[in-house]
């Protein structure tokens, strides 16, 4: 792993940025076109591990996969059924988009399906979606033991078919599912609901973390045509799917909201002006949420109205960290956000609480853990409670910040590096799990405020 050096800038940055595409969006739409009865081509695809590992389980469903990189295309041909053998394995890396919403679509495919990912991906949970595909007749096998992380792709879990699924019966296929430490397992069960012979009744109990991207699950499903009814209530929320084929129209996907954190969080902690000409004027991301978080840190954002399409501007005067006041911030919807508003919390003078956020324990690592232990190294003060972050005091003192092999805590180092100088981070490249882009958009970004010393590697 080359260790990198941190890029430090102590003027403000100016720039503008074409944000590459949406993970989550991306892996929504690559899983509903796999499943549709004629290709389809999607425009602008993220193409990253992430998206990558997707159309590679996918094509061991038959799926084929053609990107044009002139025209930044991807044409998808869907599942063929047939070349599917009765015995499946299929390999998720770290993606819990891939790991997730695979796993119940590949078994209306086959009868035994052995999911493979990195080592770390063992302590990711998994059980409750499991448990809901038991429900419908599956036993399964989960590889909890911990393994070295140089053991490459080991087996994760094995789910079988053991009774056949209610083919008689004339009422829908209905489980219940746990959303409560992570969404995807919901979101896996929907994206693949309308292929269930009678279609599928999923009831989700409350507490459902990380809303908005169930939200971009449903406003997928819409998009391809699959009928669906929502039915709420204080305790749970019902949603029924009808049979069904999904079929997605061209699509073009938007910039990845999330993955614009850090260079928002750039212009936050230098002050500065960043133009996102990409920014969706309506979306379901949970980084649009960065608009918010952003004016109440003490930025100022422009968006485009109905008159000027897409495009925000983000602009900052320099001296945001100085700021004293106690904040708190509740990211139970909006999870994936918190590592890089972590940053922004450790570079501030006053403290900040992050709530909402003990699933966060079970992303690529446990991201509570992380965030505090690289705090500590650096010289900051923070805790972690059983679901919130607390940050007392600033980091003081560069070091070499561990990514954990978290794209989002690799982006944290750099962030902290532009105003600590001499800070590293392990691994960088742990970005290319959905930017792999990220280093030169970073450079790009803050160079004409780098002193040219500074440049280099
Ligand atoms: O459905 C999705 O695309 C995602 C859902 C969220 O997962 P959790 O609900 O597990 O936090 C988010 O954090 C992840 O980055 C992407
Ligand atoms: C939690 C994340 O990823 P995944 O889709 O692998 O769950 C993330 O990107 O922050």
């Amino acid at each position: 792993m080359p260790t990198w050096n941190a890029p430090s800038v102590n003027t403000p940055i100016a720039g503008a940025l074409a944000l590459p595409g949406s993970k989550s969006l991306t892996n929504r739409f690559l899983i509903l076109a796999a499943q549709g009865s004629h290709e389809v081509t999607i425009q602008q695809p993220l193409e990253a591990r992430d998206t990558q590992l997707m159309q590679a389980a996918l094509g061991a469903l038959g799926a084929s996969f053609d990107f044009d990189d002139k025209t930044q295309s991807l044409r998808i041909v869907p599942i063929n059924k047939q070349a599917v053998p009765k015995e499946l394995t299929i390999e998720g890396g770290l993606a819990g988009t891939v790991i997730r919403f695979l796993t119940p679509l590949a078994l209306q495919y086959c009868e035994k399906l052995t999911v493979l990912g990195d080592p770390a991906a063992r302590k990711r949970p998994i059980r409750p979606l499991l448990n809901s595909l038991a429900q419908l007749g599956y036993d399964f096998e989960v590889f909890e033991e911990p393994v070295p992380d140089e053991a490459g792709p080991v087996p994760l879990f094995e789910v079988r078919k053991s009774t056949p699924l209610n083919a008689e019966d004339t009422s829908p296929n209905r489980v219940d599912v746990e959303a409560k430490a992570s969404s995807q397992f919901l979101s896996a069960l929907l994206l693949s609901a309308a292929g269930w012979p009678q279609g599928l009744e999923i009831c989700a109990k409350r507490p459902i973390i990380s809303g908005t991207h169930v939200d971009m699950t449903l406003d997928s499903l819409t998009q391809a045509g699959i009928t669906l009814q929502v039915e709420e209530t204080a305790e749970s929320v019902t949603y029924r799917v009808a049979p069904g084929r999904p079929q997605l129209d061209q699509m073009t996907v938007e910039a990845d909201l999330s993955n614009a954190g850090p260079f928002i969080a750039a212009i936050w902690a230098c002050g500065g002006k960043l133009a996102i000409p990409n920014w969706p004027a309506q979306t379901t991301q949970a980084g649009d949420y960065w608009r918010e978080l952003f004016s109440i840190l003490g930025g100022k954002v422009s968006t485009a109205t109905e008159d000027h399409g897409q495009g925000a501007v983000f602009t900052a005067p320099e001296g945001l960290r100085t700021n004293e006041e106690y904040l708190e911030f509740d990211l139970q919807a909006h999870g994936e956000l918190t590592p890089t508003l972590a940053a922004m919390a450790a570079l501030r003078q006053g403290k900040t609480k992050i709530t909402g956020i003990g699933h966060l324990r079970g992303h690529e690592t446990d991201r509570l853990a992380a965030i505090v232990n690289e705090v500590k190294r650096l010289g900051g003060e923070a805790e972690a409670g059983e679901d919130f972050l607390l940050f007392h005091a600033p980091v003081t003192t560069p070091a070499q910040v561990h990514a954990y092999h978290d794209h989002r805590m690799a982006t944290f180092g750099a962030i902290i590096g532009l105003v600590l100088p001499g800070v590293q981070v392990d691994d960088i490249d742990a970005t290319t799990k959905t930017m792999p882009t990220f280093k030169d958009l970073w450079a790009q970004l803050v160079a004409p405020a780098l002193p040219e010393s500074n440049l280099s590697e």
